[in-house]
């Protein structure tokens, strides 16, 4: 059987103990490599003087843990510049926090090569590789450009914006070229996928074969949507473990008489943190009786403080959960209770079983886990309610949520009182229709459906001769589904 290797930047590997770093990426990652004996290379977190290339290797619950370090002018350029002062906020639709600075760009070029040069020596014919996110798009190229061969399979993680956006990008054209090094690309969502296409066929002459593929700068790729899950049926396990019932009893009993509405997010402006609190500061201006009786509870761990956007989204924060809470607190009681650091899934679990309702309001976002983790951590008999934006892509397949613009405090303000109010019979069977999307289009289904695609399993191809008008991947998903019936 070949071996699975996996490419992400931030590599995080099963501890067992449920102390991974946070991020949708590094979990669902964690899950996806469960069952495979393969490899994971990254970077290792840590920085040093000069780049050394060497390879820090362990062997965790059975997959192969490679990292390397980064060098601290390395770090800054590709980590802090390119990826989050350009690329982040461009895919966000932040134009106005995006950094168009060559040196950026050199170092993001540098360290995808570095990373190549280093993965190099571990790559075995038979291997197939799949590559993670918009740090890492050139990686194919440079893997390639030392003779590489195999199989490799790019997915992003973030949005792919409209058109207009991709071209403010300086060097727009080699970034996507670099792109058709790959076998097939992954997107979360059928509207990033034609956004790419779109951008394929406009402005670089690009066209679709006819088996639904994309050709453009004289190579060939396959592009499809492979909408990414949670590890549902491990979610379900740690909502059941002592120390989730643990923080679910401690919650609870603090909620007594009250209704909590819990957030869980990175410290980032993508994720709309700014917008949900003026919501729900409209919730209280609206809703006297709501008063003394909903509580909000924000986590919002620390990410990426160094680039100064982050610093500013802080401050801001800062300043309005201070406002908020001087006009409506009494002596006993706090509307918002803010939390700058990060915790453990299974605590996590319990949280959200115990709250009424989750507010997941990102202005932009790639997929959205902490939505699925909220689903998943319910209990049937007394589900809550999970207010989510229209713009994160997990809206695509999470439709019984309760479906808010983020940017109207008047909308979220209307969806808490309504999800607040919502009787039983509803919450269930919105809770049910979720919970069996969730279930379905788990972490598992994503890794099998792209790595069969990466595979160019040879019935699916057959499969695809006979409906030529539909894109190959679709196909090949279809095929999968019916499979597994
Ligand atoms: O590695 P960091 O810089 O600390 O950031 C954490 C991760 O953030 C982003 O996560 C994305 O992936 C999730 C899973 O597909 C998805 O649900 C979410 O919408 C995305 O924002 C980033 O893309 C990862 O590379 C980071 O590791
Ligand atoms: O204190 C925290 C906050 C978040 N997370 C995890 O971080 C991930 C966030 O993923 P999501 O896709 O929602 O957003 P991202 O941070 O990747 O943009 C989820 O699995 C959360 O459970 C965590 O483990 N501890």
């Amino acid at each position: 059987m070949s071996r699975l290797i996996v490419v992400s930047n931030r590599v995080n590997p099963p501890s067992g103990k449920g102390e991974e770093s946070v991020g949708g990426l590094a979990m669902a990652l964690a899950a996806a490599l469960r069952e495979y004996s393969g490899i994971w290379f990254g970077w290792s977190g840590k920085t040093t003087p000069e780049f050394t290339g060497q390879l820090n290797m362990q062997r965790v619950e059975g997959v192969t843990v490679a990292t390397v370090d980064l060098e601290e002018g390395d770090y800054q350029e590709y980590y802090n510049g390119y990826a989050n002062k350009t690329l982040w906020p461009l895919f966000h639709y932040r134009v106005d926090l995006t950094a168009y600075d060559r040196s950026f760009g050199e170092g993001y070029d540098r360290v995808n090569k570095r990373f190549a040069e280093t993965l190099r020596p571990l790559i075995e014919p038979d291997d197939i590789i799949w590559v993670h996110d918009y740090h890492l798009i050139p990686m194919a190229r440079e893997l390639r450009r030392l003779g590489v061969t195999n199989r490799i399979g790019f997915f992003l993680h973030i949005p792919w914006p409209a058109h207009q956006l991709v071209v403010t990008l300086p060097r727009h054209r080699p970034l996507v070229e670099a792109m058709f090094h790959y076998d097939v690309i992954g997107f979360q969502t059928e509207e990033n996928l034609q956004a790419f296409e779109g951008y394929v066929l406009n402005e670089v002459g690009g066209e679709k074969t006819e088996d639904g593929r994309l050709r453009a700068f004289g190579q060939i790729t396959e592009a499809g949507a492979f909408p990414i899950g949670i590890d549902a049926e491990d979610f379900a396990r740690i909502t059941k473990s002592p120390r989730a019932m643990r923080v679910y009893d401690r919650m609870a009993a603090h909620s007594v008489f009250r209704k909590m509405v819990v957030g869980v997010d990175r410290l980032d402006y993508s994720k709309g943190l700014e917008e949900r609190l003026l919501g729900f500061e409209r919730f209280l201006h609206d809703h006297e009786e709501a008063r003394r009786e909903v509580m909000l509870l924000q986590i919002a761990p620390l990410s990426r403080d160094e680039v100064e956007a982050y610093q500013d989204i802080r401050h801001r924060l800062d300043g309005l959960i201070g406002r908020i809470n001087g006009a409506y607190a009494e002596m006993d009681f706090t509307p918002i209770r803010y939390l700058n650091r990060s915790y453990r899934r299974d605590e996590l679990a319990g949280v959200y079983r115990a709250a009424k309702a989750a507010l997941v309001t990102p202005l932009r976002d790639g997929m959205n886990l902490v939505a699925k983790e909220y689903v998943a951590s319910q209990n049937p008999e007394d589900p809550g309610v999970l207010i989510l934006s229209r713009f994160a892509g997990a809206a695509r397949q999470m439709k019984e949520a309760l479906i808010i613009n983020p940017n109207s405090p008047e909308e979220i303000s209307d969806a808490l009182s309504r999800a607040l109010a919502m009787d039983e019979a509803e919450r269930k069977r919105r809770w049910e229709d979720l919970m069996d999307n969730v279930t379905r289009q788990d972490v598992t289904a994503w890794r099998d459906d792209f790595v069969a695609a990466l595979k160019g399993d040879p019935t699916v191809q057959a499969a695809n001769t006979e409906t030529p008008d539909e894109p190959a991947v679709t196909t090949m998903k279809k095929a999968l589904v019916g499979a597994k019936k």
